[in-house]
């Protein structure tokens, strides 16, 4: 289904690697949308990489910023949005995305999740003795509020990024 023309906005949210990035750009390519990811997007803004961001403003300081830029992009019409796995943790971002968009809940298992981040050390909250351990407990923390803004919940386990996608065409395509 190349090309398929879907009104609106497509919100992804989920953990640190659920594939919100990867799975998000394809859904966009497929849907003619403008891929948006509020990572990137405060990276670019702000000048420094997220590990930088954290090391000098702390945590507090990037969720503000990622509060400022997921109430800018909400604005936006016709995205893909990719968000950050901590967006959610703010009332305001829930509100936000619940408001403007379709939001897509990717979920994985902590330990799937383990294994597609454990290279990349681009995430300070796995920079941990623990990284499983603390995804398990971010896991705990955060699926009910991933699922209190999802209007679809999406298992990604064993399934590869193009039959996600396709997937999610079929369902948009039913649901939208
Ligand atoms: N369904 C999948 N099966 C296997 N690997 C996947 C799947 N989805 C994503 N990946 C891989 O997992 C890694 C993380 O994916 P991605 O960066 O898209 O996650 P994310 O949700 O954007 O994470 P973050 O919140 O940290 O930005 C990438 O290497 C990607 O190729
Ligand atoms: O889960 C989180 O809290 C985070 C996820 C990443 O997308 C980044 O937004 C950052 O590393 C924090
Ligand atoms: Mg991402």
């Amino acid at each position: 289904m190349p090309g398929m023309r879907m009104p609106g906005n497509f919100y992804l949210v989920g953990l640190m690697g659920a594939g919100k990035t990867t799975v998000g750009r394809a859904l966009a390519r497929a849907t003619q949308k403008t891929f948006y990811d509020s990572d990137h997007e405060i990276e670019a803004r702000t000048g420094a990489r997220i590990p930088m961001i954290f090391e000098i403003e702390g945590e507090s300081g990037f969720r503000e910023r990622e509060a400022e830029t997921i109430a800018e992009l909400s604005k936006l019409q016709g995205i893909v949005l990719g968000t950050g796995g901590g967006a959610i943790l703010n009332p305001i971002n829930r509100n936000h995305l619940r408001r403007n968009g379709y939001v897509i809940y990717l979920r994985a298992s902590p330990e799937e999740l383990y294994s597609r981040t454990c290279h990349d050390k681009n995430r300070p909250l796995l920079q941990t003795a623990d990284p499983l351990g603390k995804l398990k407990e971010l896991y705990e923390q955060r699926d009910p509020l991933y699922r209190e803004v999802a209007d679809l919940v999406i298992d990604t386990s064993q399934q590869t990024v193009n039959t996600l996608l396709q997937l999610l065409l079929k369902e948009l395509e039913r649901q939208t």
